[in-house]
């Protein structure tokens, strides 16, 4: 089974897509280049022992049309012929799932690459604008991703290309800066002595900053949940969920802000993961976009770039099926992620 040769050759319909989160699978099936994904219902990662029975189950089992090859994003480093998933037991073995589902090809990218590629393309109708902007650009982008974990990704564009950027942009020191910041930032729970922006910005770091604020006004908490924090964060009913949204919103927005200044992405910042859509008016308040405004000596940057909260349910397959159509528009890197027969 070579790694390596044709290794930019387009993908051949059908294309099975999937994004494989730690507790969700979501698939859709590309019949060819102009007809819309067909999509099956999300697969719960934890009913399947294997992610060859889950797409045995979940789609093979259920179409006609069987997939000739695949393109799939995962949450986690790929490297090796063996892939383990974050927040899951499934191992993606491409070389099995090859034989196993008589494939002729499979690719495997990260999660946040597939986000990237989504918002090469994202139309109005899913992505909400905080404070419209002109966006006529055709420029640099950065995808900010609070869920589980905190993803971040850039897509550049060079040489006529959208090219996505993964990293471990969500894994970055974060610091305090305002009086409250100051009185908050010790009692944020650390990891190895260390502030690091997914402490704060996810579901669990959302806790621990509410955690934070009870301890500095001298309250017990009284909610244990992400979501209890946001809905009463958002319904008003506990003074420190309302604080942990407003200072969630201004620390998104530094980071968000300073993502934008390193990639220089004049072409927007757009916010996805669980997170975002679920606190949206909590994002258009002032907070956000005056966080990410105050940059100096570049505020004037700042402003004119447009940020949005992606509202696409299913972004990242949106992301893979435009590659799967059009690869040549982007400059995805294949080698040591696409395995042939
Ligand atoms: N209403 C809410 N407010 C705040 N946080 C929430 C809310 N609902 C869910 N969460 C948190 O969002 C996180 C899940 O995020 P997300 O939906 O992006 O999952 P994921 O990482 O993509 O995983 P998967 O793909 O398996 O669903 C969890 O920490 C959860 O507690």
């Amino acid at each position: 089974m070579a790694k390596h040769s044709n290794i930019d050759q387009p993908l051949s319909f059908p294309i099975l897509i999937g994004d494989i989160g730690g507790t969700n699978a979501r698939f859709s099936l590309l019949v060819d280049a102009f007809s819309e994904p067909r999509e099956f219902p999300i697969v719960h990662t934890a009913d399947f022992a294997t992610i060859n029975d889950a797409i045995q189950a979940g789609v093979m089992d259920k179409t006609a049309q069987q997939p000739r090859s695949a393109i799939l994003a995962v949450a986690g480093p790929i490297r090796g012929d063996e892939i383990p998933l974050t927040n899951c037991d499934w191992v993606v073995k491409p070389k099995d799932m090859i034989k196993a589902l008589n494939l002729t090809d499979v690719v495997i990218i990260n999660d946040f690459e597939a986000q990237a590629l989504a918002i090469a393309n994202m139309p109005d109708a899913y992505r909400e604008p905080i404070a419209p902007r002109p966006d006529t650009r055709i420029a640099s982008r950065v995808v900010l991703g609070p869920g589980t974990g905190l993803g971040v990704a850039g897509l550049v564009h060079a040489q006529g290309k959208w090219i996505p950027v993964p990293g471990e942009g969500g894994h970055i020191d974060i610091g305090p800066r305002s009086k409250r910041d100051y009185e908050v930032f010790p009692h944020i729970k650390t990891i190895e002595g260390r502030v690091a922006a997914e402490q704060i910005l996810c579901g669990r770091g959302m806790v621990n900053l509410y955690n934070a604020i009870c301890k500095v006004d001298g309250v017990e908490p009284a909610l244990a949940e992400p979501k209890d924090v946001s809905h009463a964060g958002l319904d008003g009913s506990d003074p420190q969920a309302v604080e942990t949204l407003s200072l969630f919103a201004t620390y998104l927005g530094r980071i968000a802000g300073d993502m934008a200044m390193i990639f220089m992405a004049r072409g927007g910042v757009y916010l996805a993961g669980g997170i975002s859509q679920k606190i949206l008016p909590a994002l258009k308040k002032p907070e956000f976009r005056t966080a990410f405004e105050d940059k100096a000596p570049h505020n004037t940057l700042l402003q004119a770039i447009p940020t949005y909260v992606v509202t696409h349910p299913l972004a990242a397959l949106a992301g893979l099926a435009t590659y799967a159509r059009t690869p040549g528009r982007f400059g995805l890197a294949l080698e040591e992620r696409r395995w042939r027969r």
